[in-house]
């Protein structure tokens, strides 16, 4: 049986070996953070993830998962090492990579035998090649041997043990046949299942898992571009994508008009894209016109809401309810959320700001230390709008849907509606208590045809 080990226990890390475990392989799951790793030997996941829990609990009662803060002991206990560190973005938007370095370094000074060295992390083209290169160079004279793979990860955040237990595809650029088979031996389960796998060299898989990003940060970005139009010339957004999104070459999905694309990925991933453009003589015109359109997309989100809200060109003296932090439902994931530049410009313009999100609130507290003494958290929906002037729906939480319209209009001092997400363009109940926005239409309270 192959035993993995995986460094870095945080989304991707910590789904993926616990998916693995739930395989039947024995995972070693390595972090620095030793609360973390405390808290994860307890069964208690550190980040919200429907279905986690369950699975941490399963591996930790048979034995087959484990976490430590040992680099020695997950190094030398593995025959796989899956690198699952972070890989931010730095001021100039190039990836940070200064994670990924550490545990090279680490496995390169623990390394007790033949290993494939895996990298889950999204890492710049030429990352897989320099790794391969520096632990040759730090293996000469020894007898160990390791080969080196790239295998990006396309999980969803609320939805990362799914996407992980049947994935859309496999990718795994490597250039040794010695780890292609050891792969295939732990992707089994996905062989059986019959995901597709495509075998790549190195550098086609890391522009693989950059270009997927892209395309689907340029795919929002179109559509809210064109949202932004719809509204200037009485179309709908909602149709349009669906009309779009009717011819199979388009596909409906990722056509979502929002506040702008949020999360860990997409803005950094971006960016990180069209750094190595640069530095490669290509100028990635597309993709950067995609990070201008979001920037652009949350600007005026707050124009819209100032030009319904203010008095004298300010929004002093209003209350604006948000209902979502998170950049996306089912995460309490913040991280780039397009709630947080949204609320510090209400806020900047004079605005008192109440927040309510189902998951995101906790990270929020900790991580958002500027703002959070300026806006008041709430235990509910419901609290947060009271006596608010407006309500700006940032996350479709489900659990928005069955809110209690009219209990909640009443208790507010005005009736506006921004729906972020479109959530309710078809709810006949809010647009009869609320003057109701929603993203990429002008019309107000309109019946929306169901598409033939
Ligand atoms: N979050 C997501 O949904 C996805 C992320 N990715 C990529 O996967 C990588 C990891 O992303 P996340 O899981 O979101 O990161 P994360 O930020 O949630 O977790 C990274 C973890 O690495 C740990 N770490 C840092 N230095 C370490 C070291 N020397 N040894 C061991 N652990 C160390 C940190 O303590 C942290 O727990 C990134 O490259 C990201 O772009 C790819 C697909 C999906
Ligand atoms: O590399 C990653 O980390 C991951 O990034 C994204 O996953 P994730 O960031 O979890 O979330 P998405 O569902 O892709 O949403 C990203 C952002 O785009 C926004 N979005 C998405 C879809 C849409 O139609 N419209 C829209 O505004 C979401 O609200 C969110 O803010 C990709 O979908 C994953 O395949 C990838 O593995």
């Amino acid at each position: 049986m192959v035993n993995v080990g995986v460094m870095g226990t945080g989304y991707v890390g910590l789904v993926h070996g616990a998916v693995l475990s739930s395989y039947g392989f024995r995972v070693t799951c390595m972090d620095v953070d030793e609360h973390k790793i405390e808290r994860l030997n307890q069964g208690i996941s550190p980040i919200y993830e429907p279905g986690l829990e369950e699975l941490l609990h399963e591996g930790l009662e048979k034995g087959t998962l484990s976490f430590t803060t040992s680099a020695q002991q997950v190094v030398q206990s593995s025959d796989v090492l899956f690198i699952a560190v972070g890989t931010p973005a730095k001021e100039d938007g190039s990836a940070d990579l200064s994670y990924v370095w550490e545990v090279v370094q680490q496995i390169g000074k623990y390394i007790n035998g033949y290993k494939v060295i895996v990298s889950k992390s999204t890492m710049p083209v030429g990352t897989s090649r320099s790794i391969a290169l520096y632990l040759d160079g730090s293996l000469r004279g020894t007898s160990y041997r390791v080969d080196v793979a790239s295998n990006p990860e396309f999980l969803r955040q609320g939805k990362a043990v799914s996407d992980s237990l049947a994935p859309s595809r496999v990718v795994i650029g490597t250039e040794s046949e010695e780890a292609k088979e050891l792969l295939k031996t732990v992707y089994a389960t996905h062989l059986e299942q019959d995901v597709p796998f495509l075998f790549t060299n190195w550098e086609s898989s890391e522009m693989i898992k950059y270009a997927s990003n892209s395309f689907l940060a340029v795919k929002i970005s179109f559509i809210n571009e064109l949202a932004l139009l719809s509204e200037k010339v009485g179309a709908r957004i909602q149709d349009i994508a669906t009309g779009m999104g009717m011819d199979d070459r388009i596909s409906p999905h990722f056509l979502q008009a929002g506040p702008g694309y949020g999360g860990s990925c997409f803005p950094k991933d971006t960016q990180a894209i069209v750094d190595v453009g640069r530095k490669n003589g290509e100028e990635l015109y597309v993709v950067r016109a995609a990070i201008a359109a979001n920037d652009k997309q949350k600007a005026k989100m707050v124009s819209k809401i100032e030009e319904v809200l203010s008095f004298d060109g300010t929004l002093k003296g209003r209350t604006i309810a948000i209902w979502g932090l998170a950049f996306k439902p089912d995460t309490d994931d913040i991280r780039y959320a397009p709630s947080y530049e949204i609320i510090q410009e209400l806020l900047s313009r004079g605005a008192s700001v109440k927040v309510y999100c189902p998951q995101g609130m906790r990270l929020a507290k900790q991580q958002w230390t500027e703002l959070s003494s300026r806006i008041q958290y709430c235990d509910s929906e419901a609290e947060c709008a009271q006596k608010a002037d407006a309500i700006v729906l940032m996350t479709e939480w489900e659990q928005f849907r069955t809110s209690s319209w009219e209990k909640i209009v009443r208790t507010m001092r005005g009736n506006v509606f921004f729906d972020m997400r479109n959530m309710f363009t078809e709810d006949s109940v809010v647009r009869q208590w609320f003057q109701y926005y929603p993203v990429g239409s002008s019309e107000y309270g309109y019946p929306l045809q169901e598409a033939q």
